[in-house]
Formats: structure tokens, C-alpha cells, sequence
């Protein structure tokens, strides 16, 4: 069955369909990218996704709910979280709390109980100390966890705040172009993480520019171009249907030389 399931989803601006009539069905368990040129309408499909953007027609399923018109909160607490194409950390904090920070939003509490510490609260504090720890260890961030956050180098905040991500025990996460900024030690490090995550469970629906880490990593990739879907296949498939490289060639990138 479809962890998320998209029918007709589109958005217009003014005189502009940036996202036009797309469907898509990302099965449970599975790695799943969105690719296209520049302005293609991949963060305007993730916003309508994640529940920042209202979709002018069209509806979303996740998890077989109806959460087309539902708040962003409420569509994290569904299971259904995402990151951001630039980071957005919490600055003043360290490595260890930002994540800490992610759980808070998936436990009970908030702040009163913050002030007053009952001691149900006082154990949750604890447990939420140790999972960061394993989280940070998980994505290889184990030894900075005391560190000012602010201070990482970039491809390490990307790590992080996949970390903070997974801490809101999402069922389907959403990753908003994760290897923007990266080079390719870093990318490497950012698709192992991503490829174990899912191998342990999550379901990931990546955007990405990167053409040579999708084709790489992903199970199945959509390609969109002036807000329609062109194309849906496996990796393979994709690389060599003559749709993609057309948008891609008038992209002056074809995914060959994107491979290089
Ligand atoms: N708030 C908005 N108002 C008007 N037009 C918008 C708005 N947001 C996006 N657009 C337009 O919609 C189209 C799709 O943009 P979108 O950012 O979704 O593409 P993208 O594939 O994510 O591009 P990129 O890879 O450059 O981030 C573009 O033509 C863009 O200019």
C-alpha cells in the first residue's frame, strides 16, 4: 500500500501553474526522489505535501487519512516530517539540545511541565538525553554533541538536522534538497545515512538537484518539468528516458554530465 498517496495535486500562482494536475504514490519502506530543473515545482509539491502551501485542486493521503487541508503540526504529528532546503538550526544551543529539541515536539509535557519537573517529566528528560546521544551517534556526529550547533561545519548541520528530524519519529520523511552545499565526501556521508534510515525503516521521499546521488540511492524517481510529471521509474529507467534528458538538456545539464 502507498505510505503517501497524491491525486491531482496542484498549485497555481497568479497566472502561473507551478505544480499542475501531479498524482504520485510513495509505497511504504520505499526511497523515493522528486527530480527537475530549476523551477520545476519541487519545493512547491513538497510545501503542499508538508502543509505549508494550500493546493489550489488536488488531494493528499497519508497513511490512508485525508490530510490535504490539515495544519503543518498536525501533519508532523501524523508521522509525516521534513526538512528544510536551507538549515535552520537553533542557534545558542548545542548539537545534542537541537536535536533534544526535535523530541520535545513528540513527547508529552511542553512547557509547564518544563517548570514544574514532575518526576514523569524528570525521566522523560533522561530518556530524551540518551536517544539524542544514539541519534547523533547514528548519523556519525557522536563526538560533537557537546559542541555549539552554529559551529558545525555545513555538511555536518545537514547531518544534524536529519538527526533532529528522525527524533520526531517520522514515518515518511520528507528531505528537501539534503545534498545542496555538500561536496562529495560529504554527500557520501549524507547518502549512507539516508540509505540506512531507510533501511531501518523510514520511508524517505527526497527532492534533490543531484542527479548522480539520486540515480545512486533512490528506489523509484519522479521527474517534473513546468510543474507537470514527465516521467516515474526506477533509476534506470529514468536516465534513459528521452523526456528527461530533453528537460535536461534544455537545462544545459543532461544526467550523464550530472554524473560526472
Ligand atoms: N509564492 C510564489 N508566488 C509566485 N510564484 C511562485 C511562488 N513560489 C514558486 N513560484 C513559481 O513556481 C514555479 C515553481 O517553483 P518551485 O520553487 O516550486 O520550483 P523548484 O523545482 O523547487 O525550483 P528550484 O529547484 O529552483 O528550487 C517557479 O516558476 C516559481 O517562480
Amino acid at each position: 500500500m502507498a505510505l503517501l498517496s497524491v491525486r491531482g495535486l496542484t498549485k497555481r500562482f497568479a497566472g502561473l501553474t507551478a505544480v499542475n494536475a501531479i498524482d504520485l504514490d510513495v509505497p511504504e519502506g520505499s526511497l523515493f526522489a522528486v527530480i527537475g530543473p530549476n523551477g520545476a515545482g519541487k519545493t512547491t509539491f513538497f510545501n503542499m505535501v508538508s502543509g505549508f502551501l494550500p493546493p489550489t485542486e488536488g488531494t493528499i493521503a497519508f497513511a490512508g487519512a485525508d490530510i490535504t487541508r490539515l495544519r503543518q503540526d498536525r501533519i508532523a504529528a501524523a508521522g509525516l516530517v521534513r526538512t528544510f532546503q536551507l538549515v535552520q538550526l537553533f542557534k545558542g544551543l548545542t548539537v545534542a539540545e537541537n536535536v533534544e529539541v526535535g523530541f520535545h515536539l513528540a513527547t508529552r509535557g511542553g512547557v509547564t511541565a518544563a517548570l514544574l519537573r514532575p518526576s514523569w517529566f524528570r525521566r522523560q528528560e533522561a530518556d530524551v538525553h540518551a536517544r539524542a546521544r544514539e541519534l547523533l551517534a547514528f548519523v556519525g556526529l557522536g563526538a560533537v554533541a557537546d559542541q555549539d550547533a552554529e559551529l558545525l561545519p555545513y555538511g555536518q548541520q545537514r547531518l544534524l538536522e536529519v538527526a533532529r528530524a528522525l527524533a520526531a519519529k517520522p514515518r515518511l520523511l520528507l528531505l528537501d534538497e539534503p545534498a545542496a552545499g555538500l561536496n562529495a565526501h560529504e554527500t557520501d556521508a549524507l547518502a549512507e545515512v539516508i540509505q540506512e534510515l531507510n533501511r531501518k525503516g523510514t520511508t524517505v521521499l527526497l527532492i534533490e538537484h543531484d542527479m548522480a546521488l539520486v540515480t545512486r540511492i533512490a528506489h523509484r524517481i519522479a521527474v517534473l518539468d513546468f510543474g507537470c510529471k514527465i516521467a516515474e521509474g526506477t533509476p534506470d529507467e529514468i536516465k534513459r528516458h528521452p523526456d528527461v534528458i530533453a528537460a535536461y538538456l534544455g537545462a544545459e545539464e543532461t544526467p550523464e554530465a550530472a554524473h560526472a
